[in-house]
C-alpha cells in the first residue's frame, strides 16, 4: 500500500494543546454544535432533483455540519472563502462538500472536469465516490475515479472523451497535435495523490484547467506527505490558468475566452475582502482532527479560510460513543479479546491491532479457537487490494462478524452497523485514537470502544484520554463463565496458529509471539502504521 498512516508526534502536537500556535482565521470559528439539523424541506435552494435523490438515499434532513457549510456555499456564503472544517467522525462530513458542489456544478453547461476530491486511500476514495454517484448523476453530472484500482488505460476510457476521427474528411495532422480532440468525460474526480498524479503527468486530454473546487478530505493525513508533490502541482496548475482571468477588484474584469466554460467566484464586498483577487479554485478541507499546524495549512494556500469546528475542544468524539477498558494479564491478551468477543454476542466489531504481522497472526489464532467462535477476517496493507476490497465486501455485508485490521481501515471507512471497535493494540496517538474510535457511533448511532491494556500501558493510555478531554473509560469487565472456558482452549489455538505460520526470519530482539512490552509494541508500530 502506498500510503502510511504518519501522524508524526511534531504535528500531534503543534495541533493539540498549543493554541498560541493557532492561525488567526481559526480563532474565530463557526460553532457548528450550535447549528441544528435542517430537513430537506426547509432547506433553501435545494435543487429539486437532488431532494429526491437524497430521499432515496433514506436522508430526510442535513446534519449540522452539512447545514453549515451549505450556509457558507449555496446560501449566503456564496463559496467566497475557502472551508475548513474540524468535525467529529461520522458527523456527515461526506455530504457536506458533495452537496454543495454537486448542487452547484448542476447548472454547468458544458461537460469538463471541475471537481477533484482527494483522499488518502482507494477505498476511502471508493467509498467518497459511491455517495457521489448516489446524487451527481439526478442532475446530469458524471463521476469518475483515479484510485489506482483498475490500470491507466481502464481510468483514461473512463475519464477522457476521445472523439473519432469522421472517415473521408480530410484533417490536418498538424491541427490534430496542436489542438487536443480530447475532452473530460467527467464533471467530478475523485482520486488518490498517486493516481492522480499519473494522469497529471502522462494522460493526454486530462486537465485541470477549468477546476473549480478541490476538496482535501483527511486533510491532515494528506498534508503529512508530499505524495510526490500532488498538492503544489494542483495548484500550480490551477493558477496557471486563473493568470489574467482573475484580476483584483481593482482592475476592470474581462470576460474570458472560455466563456461558460470557465466559472469565477462572485465578487464580494461585504465581508471585507474588496481588492484582493479571487481565484476561481475554492477549497474544501475536512478531518476529524484536523492540523492547526501553520507550516501545513499554509501549504493549501487558502483564500480567506473561514473555520468551522464542533465546540471549543481541539478533539471531540461521537456524542454516542461509550470508551471502556480492559486490563489484560501479561502473555495472554488473545483469551481477553476471544472472552470480549464473545461476551459481545455476534454484534459487528472491528479490532485495531498495531501491525500488519499480528494482524494476520491474530486473524488466524481467532479462527483456531474452533468454528463455534468467531468469523474473523484479516483487513492490511499486507493484503493485495483486491483481497482487501473483498473482505471489506464481506464485512460490509454482514458476512463476517470481525475484521481484524491494522491501521488500513482507520480513517473515514464507514461500515453501517458496526457497534464495536476494539483495540487490540493501544495506539500512541491521540488522533488515531479518534479515528479508530470513530468506526463505530457513526451518524448518531450509539457504539463502544474497547481499549485492551497491559498493565505497563495503564498509564499511558490515560495521558492518551486526557490530551482528548475525555477521561471518563471505565473497566469493562468480562463474566467468568465466558472468559474461563476461552483460557481452556487457548494453549491449544496457539500451538496450532504456530505450526501454521511460516517462519519469520528472526531480527535482532524481535519478539514474534503475542506477548507483549513496550519495546515490541514500539517496533510494531512503525510496521502498522504502514498499513
Ligand atoms: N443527513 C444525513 N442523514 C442520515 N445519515 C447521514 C446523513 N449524512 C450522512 N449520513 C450517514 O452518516 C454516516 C457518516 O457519514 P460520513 O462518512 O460522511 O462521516 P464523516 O464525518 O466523513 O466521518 P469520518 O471523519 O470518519 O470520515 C454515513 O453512513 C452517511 O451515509
Amino acid at each position: 500500500m502506498s500510503m502510511v498512516e504518519k501522524e508524526k508526534d511534531g504535528e500531534a502536537q503543534a495541533g493539540e494543546e498549543t493554541t498560541n500556535l493557532v492561525v488567526p482565521w481559526m480563532r474565530a470559528p463557526v460553532n457548528v454544535s450550535l447549528v441544528d439539523s435542517c430537513s430537506l424541506e426547509t432547506l433553501p435552494c435545494l435543487h429539486p432533483r437532488l431532494k429526491e435523490a437524497l430521499e432515496k438515499m433514506g436522508i430526510s434532513s442535513l446534519f449540522p455540519v452539512q447545514v453549515a457549510v451549505w450556509h457558507e456555499t449555496i446560501g449566503p456564503g456564496g463559496f467566497e472563502r475557502d472551508i475548513c472544517v474540524n468535525s467529529p467522525t461520522g458527523s456527515g462530513k461526506t455530504l457536506s462538500y458533495a452537496l454543495p458542489i454537486v448542487q452547484t456544478l448542476s447548472s454547468r453547461a458544458v461537460r469538463c472536469l471541475r471537481a477533484l476530491v482527494v483522499l488518502p486511500t482507494r477505498d476511502l476514495a471508493l467509498q467518497v465516490k459511491g455517495v457521489f454517484d448516489a446524487i451527481a448523476p439526478s442532475v446530469g453530472l458524471s463521476v469518475g475515479s483515479a484510485v489506482g484500482q483498475s490500470s491507466i488505460a481502464g481510468d483514461i476510457a473512463q475519464l477522457i472523451n476521445t472523439p473519432k476521427l469522421d472517415a473521408g474528411i480530410c484533417y490536418d495532422p498538424e491541427d490534430i497535435t496542436s489542438q487536443s480532440l480530447e475532452s473530460s468525460a467527467v464533471d467530478i474526480l475523485v482520486a488518490t495523490p498517486g493516481r492522480l498524479m499519473d494522469h497529471i503527468n502522462n494522460t493526454k486530454g486530462f486537465t485541470l484547467e477549468h477546476l473549480r473546487y478541490l476538496v482535501v478530505d483527511e486533510t491532515d493525513r494528506l498534508l503529512s506527505e508530499s505524495y510526490q508533490d500532488w498538492l503544489p502541482t494542483v495548484l500550480k496548475l490551477t493558477q496557471a490558468s486563473d493568470d489574467g482571468l482573475f484580476p483584483s477588484s481593482t482592475t476592470p474584469f474581462v470576460p474570458s475566452s472560455f466563456g461558460s466554460l470557465q466559472t469565477i467566484r462572485r465578487q464580494s464586498v461585504e465581508r471585507g475582502f474588496k481588492g484582493k483577487p479571487y481565484p476561481r479554485l475554492a477549497k474544501l478541507a475536512l478531518s476529524a482532527t484536523l492540523t492547526q499546524n501553520p507550516s501545513k495549512l499554509i501549504q493549501l494556500d487558502l483564500h480567506h479560510p473561514l473555520f468551522m469546528t464542533t465546540g471549543a475542544k481541539r478533539y471531540r468524539l461521537p456524542e454516542k460513543l461509550e470508551c471502556l477498558r480492559l486490563i489484560c494479564e501479561t502473555g495472554v491478551k488473545p483469551v481477553y479479546l476471544v472472552g470480549l468477543l464473545k461476551s459481545l454476542e455476534g454484534e459487528k466489531c472491528i479490532v485495531f491491532t498495531s501491525s500488519v504481522e499480528t494482524t494476520r497472526r491474530l486473524c488466524k489464532l481467532l479462527n483456531f479457537f474452533g468454528d463455534s467462535m468467531i468469523k474473523a477476517k484479516e483487513y492490511s496493507g499486507g493484503l493485495n487490494q483486491a483481497v482487501r476490497s473483498k473482505e471489506l465486501k464481506a464485512f460490509r455485508k454482514g458476512d463476517v462478524q470481525v475484521l481484524i485490521s491494522s491501521d488500513a481501515l482507520t480513517r473515514g471507512m464507514d461500515v453501517e452497523l458496526v457497534t464495536n471497535v476494539i483495540n487490540y493494540d493501544m495506539p500512541h496517538r491521540p488522533k488515531t485514537f479518534i479515528h479508530r474510535a470513530g468506526r463505530t457511533a457513526r451518524a448518531g448511532r450509539a457504539g463502544r470502544c474497547f481499549t485492551l491494556l497491559g498493565d505497563h500501558e495503564v498509564r499511558r493510555f490515560s495521558n492518551l484520554l486526557k490530551k482528548i478531554g475525555n477521561a471518563s473509560c471505565p473497566i469493562y469487565p468480562i463474566p467468568s463463565d465466558l472468559f474461563n472456558p476461552v483460557r481452556a482452549i487457548y494453549e491449544p489455538a496457539l500451538a496450532k496458529l504456530k505450526e501454521s505460520v511460516e517462519p519469520i526470519a528472526p531480527k535482532r530482539g524481535r519478539q514474534v509471539g503475542f506477548k507483549h512490552n513496550s519495546r515490541t509494541t514500539k517496533r510494531n508500530k512503525a510496521t502498522s502504521e504502514q498499513a
